[in-house]
């Protein structure tokens, strides 16, 4: 069985404790030949299991620019009571800081391209150390690892339970990014763009409202600088050149969870939460709100 699936599994027959959605990591150490040969080696395999199951999720997103990994990601982290931590957001707190780092930071994201490794891997771990300072436990990355060098490093670190893979036609992703704005004042994410694509060539049809600002953001909505058509081809072309092989690095460990997004979030998020086995915890949620 896939070891998503086994995680799903585990978490789907955790009950109560699902609110927590504790998970623990899909291969036991300690059943692999290796862990057999040395004991000290299952010893250790069994810490680093007590340690996952006693933890909330440690999830990935991945996905191209415009995909929705943002929404859906924040949505799952509300529910599931972990932060939601997005290296992008934290390049735009770093520029909007006008720190020591910004001038250098805002020609490479302005163009699109990716920042180095050791920036990334340095304003992720100030975050990380923020967070487990304020007692936060878990998470759900959103943007990171974006080169296979950066899973490798995330992978020395810590136990990663799952990767969804957020995936939509590159048309689609497109003119989503054109359509993005957020609201210079209270900070949240809108889209105008209104996807109405007909299904062709094998592709099925797709159809995407709108996510409108109310009337009091609306003369307030402000276009990220990295998302002009340009830009935005750049960005798509860089992804697939340096982070789709991080899909097949998590492939190959048996986490990928695949996921095309079948339309907007009225269509997509249900069926998410189908796959992801969560919809007994958005109904407790709803029915407690
Ligand atoms: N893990 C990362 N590695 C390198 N650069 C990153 C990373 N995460 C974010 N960035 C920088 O921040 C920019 C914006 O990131 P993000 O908001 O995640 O954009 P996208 O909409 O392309 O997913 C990226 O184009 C890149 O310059």
């Amino acid at each position: 069985m896939a070891a998503v699936q086994r995680l799903l599994r585990a978490s789907a027959s955790g009950g109560a404790a699902a609110a927590r959605r504790r998970m623990s990591t899909a291969v036991a150490p300690e059943q692999t030949p290796a862990a057999a040969a040395f004991p000290f080696a299952a010893a250790a395999g069994r810490a680093r299991r007590r340690m996952a199951e006693e933890r909330n999720v440690q999830w990935v997103f991945l996905g191209c620019p415009g995909v929705g990994k943002g929404t859906y990601a924040s949505r799952l982290s509300r529910l599931l009571g972990v932060p939601h931590i997005a290296t992008g957001d934290l390049v735009r707190d770093e520029l909007a800081s006008s720190g020591p780092l910004s001038v250098q930071l805002a020609e490479i994201v302005n163009q699109g391209k990716l920042v180095s490794d050791e920036i990334i891997i340095n304003l992720l771990s100030k975050r990380l150390k923020k967070g487990e300072e304020q007692g936060e436990s878990g998470f759900i990355l959103d943007g990171f690892p974006r080169t296979v060098k950066q899973a490798e490093i995330l992978d020395g670190v810590t136990d990663i339970d799952m990767v969804v893979n957020l995936k939509l036609r590159e048309d689609v992703l497109v003119e989503k990014c054109l359509g993005r704005r957020i609201c210079g004042q209270c900070g949240k994410n809108f889209n105008l763009a209104c996807i109405d694509v007909k299904g062709e060539n094998g592709l099925p049809p797709i159809y995407m409202a709108p996510l409108l600002p109310p009337n009091n953001c609306m003369s307030k909505l402000i276009t990220r600088a990295d998302d002009t058509e340009e830009v935005v081809r750049n960005r798509l072309q860089i992804y697939n050149d340096m982070s789709q092989p991080v899909e097949g690095f998590y492939r190959q460990q048996g986490k990928l969870l695949e996921f095309d997004l079948p339309g907007g979030i009225p269509e997509s998020w249900p069926k998410l939460l189908h796959v992801l086995n969560l919809e007994d915890q958005e109904e407790m949620k709803l029915a407690t709100a």
